[in-house]
C-alpha cells in the first residue's frame, strides 16, 4: 500500500495541501503520521481512504470497503448507551449481539472489561471524551475485520491506562498481518512500540523510517525534539 507522487489542493485553497507526497505503509509496524497541525494529516487519511481524490498522482489503498477509518469525530446519538453501541456494532458486522458486558473484551484483559462494565449503562453524550474514544475505537476495531485501519489520533484525550491498551489492541491487529496508521501528537508514546515513522510537513514527507533511526537522525531521545528540529529546519 502506497501513495506516489500525491498532489492535492482543497477547493477555492491557494496551495496545495499535499504537493508530491511519496511513501509505503509498512506491513509489519504501526505506521505513525507526524506533522504539526495543519500538515495535512487527516486530508492524507481522506485520501488513503478515497473520500477525497488527489488531482496528480495515485493512491495504491483498498477499496473502501475493507478499510476501517475512525475519524476524530465518530457521531453516534448522545442518547444511547454504551451496551446499545456494542450490540450496534455486533450487528453491523454481522455477528449475534450478545447482552453479556463479558463477551465483548476477551477474559485476558481484565482491565478493559471493567471499563466496559462501567461505561456499559451510560448513555454516550454523559461519557468523558477519553472514555467515548476508547469506546469506539476498541470495539470497532476488535469487532470489524478489514485490510486497513486508518485511525486519526486514536489517543487524544485518553488517559495513560486506556492509551497503552489502545496501542495492545493496535498491536493485536498487526499480529494478525493487519495493516495499520495512525496520527498522533504525543511522540513519547511510541518509544516502546515498533513504529515506520511517516512525518508530513509543508506538503511533502521529510522522513520516513523507524522511529529509532529518526531520533538518531537528530542526535536525540527525545521525539518532542526532533520534531522540532524537522518542522524548524525546512
Ligand atoms: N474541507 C476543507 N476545505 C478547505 N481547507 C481545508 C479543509 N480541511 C482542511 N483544510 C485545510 O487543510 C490543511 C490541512 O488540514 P488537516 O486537517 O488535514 O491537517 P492535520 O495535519 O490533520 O491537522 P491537525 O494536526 O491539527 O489535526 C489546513 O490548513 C486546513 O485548514
Amino acid at each position: 500500500m502506497k501513495a506516489e507522487n500525491i498532489v492535492f489542493t482543497y477547493k477555492k485553497a491557494k496551495y496545495p495541501v499535499l504537493n508530491g507526497v511519496n511513501f509505503e505503509l509498512h506491513p509489519n509496524k504501526i505506521n505513525v503520521l507526524v506533522g504539526p497541525n495543519g500538515a495535512g494529516k487527516t486530508t492524507l487519511f481522506d485520501l488513503m481512504a478515497g473520500i477525497l481524490r488527489p488531482q496528480s498522482g495515485v493512491a495504491h489503498f483498498p477499496s473502501l470497503e475493507q478499510i476501517l477509518y475512525i475519524t476524530q469525530s465518530v457521531f453516534f446519538s448522545p442518547e444511547i448507551k454504551g451496551k446499545d453501541f456494542c450490540k450496534f456494532i455486533r450487528r453491523i458486522s454481522s455477528q449475534p449481539a450478545s447482552s453479556s458486558c463479558s463477551d465483548y473484551i476477551p477474559i485476558d484483559r481484565e482491565r478493559e472489561r471493567l471499563l466496559l462494565q462501567r461505561l456499559w449503562d451510560i448513555k454516550i453524550g454523559k461519557m468523558s471524551v477519553g472514555e467515548r474514544r476508547w469506546l469506539f475505537t476498541t470495539m470497532l476495531a476488535e469487532q470489524a475485520d478489514r485490510e486497513l485501519y486508518l485511525f486519526d489520533e486514536p489517543t487524544s484525550g485518553v488517559d495513560p491506562t486506556s492509551r497503552n491498551q489502545i496501542f495492545r489492541m493496535i498491536e493485536g491487529l498487526i499480529e494478525r498481518n493487519k495493516t495499520v496508521v495512525l496520527s498522533t501528537h504525543q511522540l513519547n508514546d511510541l518509544k516502546h512500540l515498533d513504529c515506520h515513522i511517516i512525518f508530513l510537513h509543508n506538503g511533502k514527507i521529510r522522513y520516513e523510517g523507524d522511529y529509532g533511526a529518526w531520533l538518531e537522525l537528530y542526535d536525540t531521545d527525545d521525539p518532542d525534539q526532533a520534531f522540532d528540529m524537522i518542522t524548524s529546519s525546512i
